[in-house]
């Protein structure tokens, strides 16, 4: 029996005994007033006392209790890491994605915080000599480690940091944490400097326009002494003649460092066209009201959907609340991010992958000490500390990179409109092809749809889609990467000085087969997906039902004997494109040609500049990019995705076609689209060319009604893998049975089948798919099976759950 004043509720990170159930444990005397809510700690865990990592989500308050507690070994932070939203947030995407707890946490949090980097602290304004001598003996910042601090230090240092004038910070590896350079203030009334001023302005006119600068600064607010300088168009000397009369304070003011580091030139606002006007006083009069009205912006490409969205920001922010936005791979949308801050500056953060950790954990302090109000990033910027919300924007809602594809499998969308709800602002979900999903919750009035139906520019036209039929080219000229109605574009352009794009779609490359004479795509008699092609077994396999045959040499549909592989390769495109246009300048841009960091600006920013004639891409150029001399846009192959087992293979080749579609012709110059194809009959190819989202939304509604598909019906997939095949079959197996003993009759049970690419990474995966309608016993039964799944006798085994998957691949 022991007796202690608190008890600290800790969710530990212990890979192989997850639980959701937190552990009590002791608070010490010495932690007792460093412990919050929200806090990281380090734990000893389990009979070794080993030590683990873990995250504080309760404490209470118990005169005594029976037993023996262990205590909390460190507290890592000063300051919660976590505030209550995203709390609560883990918790509801824990159930959600049938995640842990803490894993969710973790997705939360910038990189650099999942590891244990060196603390600092360090003052945060100017202390007194007394405190300096306390607590800086040997200057700032000082380690800080409150294991190694005495109590009275720790105690002392906490009570400077609630008050705001001490700060902790992480020391990063890969760029020095806090770069600082000097910062000033005035540091006498503006009265007081003017009269100086008066008296000086003879003598020394420098030191007087010094003075009227600093009378006209706000008296609290610290800018950089260069900044000043150059402002007041003074001297270093004539700063420190000031400093030395006291007419001004130094210190030391954090820079942080710019992820963008182009410059941008400030924009205001744009007059709106009369279907802006409309979208935005429905956000705006949302945001007003703090209501959680939820949107649709269904505008075509170049509608100007963006600049709605800034108005709206615009909005909110004048009310003192603060702006998330989405965006689907910022890394591939420079132009997007550049827009955002040309219109909000400094106040805006950017929060990416390709960030350094230094860079990330600049932009996430921001955000957490409320110094920037427009948070913009990709997928996990949702989770950004940002309080206050008056408006979340999810732009091109329909991309899959939403979806994360690792534990906690949320989608971005679902965390948004949870944020939304909890800070009564609404989200606005922007596509000029919204995914069926959405637009179907549209439908049913769940969201308000706000359409732009044409383009923003006065000018500009939605391009004119042809569509060409690659059998015949075949036939023509036996060239299957270019025809010649779309070679006669490019060289009309080349002439006029005018820029192309060409995609290549390398999605499912070499995955299916397909005749090149007639277009026929080998599929499944009884699920109508296409078959995968499996060269370990030399079969084509379904991966829906699981029906195997062999790999057929004949086409089925027209005999010829040009069946194949279905691929090529960017690289080989622009060899052969050189060839054919000696005098034609071309950028490449793929996975190869972007990898380092930057490159994918720098070759948009050459392409704008107009340093080449043809821009020769993968699916990366699809979207967002505004180039005004763009008049010509080629597909060179517009079928691939359409091969793949997927139910989304006809959304997302329509969704592409239509986006690569919207870069031409944004501007004065009407714009012409060639998409090549073997499928020209294809519905999704043909409504691309008309360009009509609405007919291609009720067609694929019908066709998913048919086949039982989402979002008629609600999905769950189950991977089971591991190194040893029998191990992930049998495993799958008897999650299989579970399924069939556990849910009704009536939900549909596919598989199990080895997975599309049965073998990554020395592992053999197996899936099941569950397609439901109404299901209460799906939760129990994954929970146990999830449990099930945890014992120590099937070492190595690892099944995943993931609630609404992008594909059923
Ligand atoms: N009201 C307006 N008046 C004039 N120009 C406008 C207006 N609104 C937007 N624009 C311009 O129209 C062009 C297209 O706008 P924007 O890029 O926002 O379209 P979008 O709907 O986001 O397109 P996409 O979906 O293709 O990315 C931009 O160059 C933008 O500056
Ligand atoms: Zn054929
Ligand atoms: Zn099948």
């Amino acid at each position: 029996m022991t007796t202690m004043a608190q008890i600290g509720q800790i969710l530990v990170d212990v890979p192989t005994m997850q639980t959701n159930d937190p552990y009590s444990y002791a608070i010490p005397a010495e932690l007792e007033h460093q412990v919050q809510v929200g806090m990281r700690v380090i734990v000893p865990f389990g009979r070794g006392h080993r030590l683990v990592d873990g995250v504080v989500v309760g404490l209470s308050d118990v005169t005594s209790f029976d037993g023996q507690l262990k205590p909390i070994e460190t507290v890592l932070d000063l300051a919660p890491v976590l505030n209550s939203e995203l709390r609560q947030l883990a918790d509801w995407l824990a159930t959600k994605t049938y995640a842990f707890r803490i894993t969710c946490i973790q997705a939360m949090l910038p990189n650099l915080l999942k590891t244990q980097p060196k603390r600092q602290v360090r003052p945060t304004t100017t202390l007194s000599d007394a405190e300096m001598a306390t607590y800086f003996p040997e200057g700032a910042p000082r380690d800080f480690d409150a294991t190694k601090l005495d109590e009275e230090t720790v105690a002392g240092l906490l009570k400077l940091q609630r008050a705001g004038e001490v700060e902790v910070v992480y020391q990063v590896k890969d760029q020095a944490t806090a770069k600082t350079t000097t910062g000033i203030t005035p540091a006498l009334p503006p009265t007081k400097l003017n009269e100086i001023r008066e008296a000086v302005s003879q003598r020394a006119p420098k030191q007087a326009d010094l003075l009227a600068f600093l009378a006209q600064m706000p008296a609290d607010k610290v800018i950089a002494q260069s900044e000043a300088r150059k402002q007041a168009n003074v001297s270093a000397a004539v700063m420190t003649t000031a400093a030395e009369k006291g007419w001004l304070t130094r210190s030391t003011l954090e820079v942080y460092r710019d992820p963008f580091h182009q410059p941008v030139t400030p924009t205001k606002p744009l007059q709106l066209n009369a279907e802006q006007q409309v979208a935005v006083s429905a956000i705006t009069t949302a945001v007003d009201e703090q209501q959680t009205e939820n949107f649709l912006v269904e505008g075509v490409t170049g509608s100007g959907k963006t600049e709605v969205y800034l108005q709206s920001i615009a909005v909110a922010l004048d009310q003192g609340r603060t702006a998330l936005m989405l965006v689907p791979e910022i890394a591939l949308t420079p132009q997007m991010v550049n827009r955002v801050k040309a219109r909000f500056g400094q106040r805006v953060a950017v929060l990416h992958s390709g960030l350094s950790k230094g860079e990330q954990y600049d932009e996430w302090r921001r955000i957490d000490r409320g110094e920037a109000t427009v948070v913009v990033g990709a997928r996990s910027a949702v989770f950004a500390p940002v309080e206050n919300l008056g408006i979340i924007i999810m732009d091109e809602e329909h991309e899959s990179s939403y979806k994360q594809d690792e534990n906690p499998r949320y989608h971005a969308r679902d965390v948004a409109l949870w944020r939304g709800e909890y800070n009564h602002c609404p989200v606005v979900l922007g596509s000029a092809t919204p995914s069926l999903e959405t637009r179907a919750r549209a439908a049913k009035g769940l969201y308000t749809r706000l359409v732009l139906p044409k383009r923003a520019k006065t000018q500009a036209m939605m391009p004119t889609v042809h569509v060409v039929d690659m059998r015949e080219q075949m036939k023509l000229q036996g060239d299957s990467d270019f025809s010649e109605p779309l070679m006669t574009a490019i060289q009309e352009r080349l002439d006029r000085h005018e820029q192309i794009v060409l995609m290549l779609n390398r999605r499912g490359y070499s995955s299916f087969v397909m005749c090149r004479d007639c277009g026929f795509v080998l599929k499944c008699p009884n699920c109508d997906i296409s078959l995968t092609l499996h060269m370990d077994t030399h079969s084509m396999k379904c991966h829906y039902c699981g029906h195997e045959e062999p790999i057929p040499h004949v086409c089925p549909n027209c005999h010829s004997k040009k069946i194949r592989y279905y691929g090529t390769g960017t690289q080989k495109v622009q060899q052969a494109l050189e060839q054919r246009l000696p005098d034609a300048k071309i950028l490449r841009m793929d996975v190869d040609s972007t990898r380092r960091k930057g490159a994918h600006e720098r070759l948009l920013r050459q392409f704008g500049e107009h340093k080449a004639d043809i821009l020769l891409g993968t699916q990366m150029i699809a979207k967002g990019l505004d180039f005004p001399n763009v008049t010509l846009v080629g597909v060179l192959n517009a079928d691939t995705a359409l091969g793949l087992p997927d139910f989304r293979a006809s959304e997302r080749t329509f969704q592409l076609l239509t986006q690569v579609s919207g870069r031409a012709g944004r501007a004065s110059k009407p714009g012409e689209v060639y998409i090549q194809t073997f499928n020209p009959d294809h519905y999704a190819i043909q409504l691309a060319q008309q360009q009509d989202y609405e007919r291609f939304f009720v067609t694929e509604m019908h066709m998913r009604h048919q086949g039982s598909y989402p979002p008629y019906y609600f999905a769950v997939q189950l991977t089971a893998s591991h190194e040893e095949e029998a191990v992930a079959a049998k495993a799958m197996f008897q999650i299989v049975e579970a399924l069939k003993q556990g849910l009704s009759p009536q939900a549909i049970i596919l598989g199990p089948t080895p997975k599309a690419i049965a073998r990554v990474k020395r592992k053999y995966y197996y899936q099941v798919v569950i397609k439901y309608k109404h299901e209460p016993k799906l939760r129990a039964v994954l929970e146990q099976i999830r449990q099930a799944a945890q014992v120590p006798a099937r070492h190595g085994l690892a099944v995943t759950i993931d609630s609404e998957p992008m594909s059923f691949m």
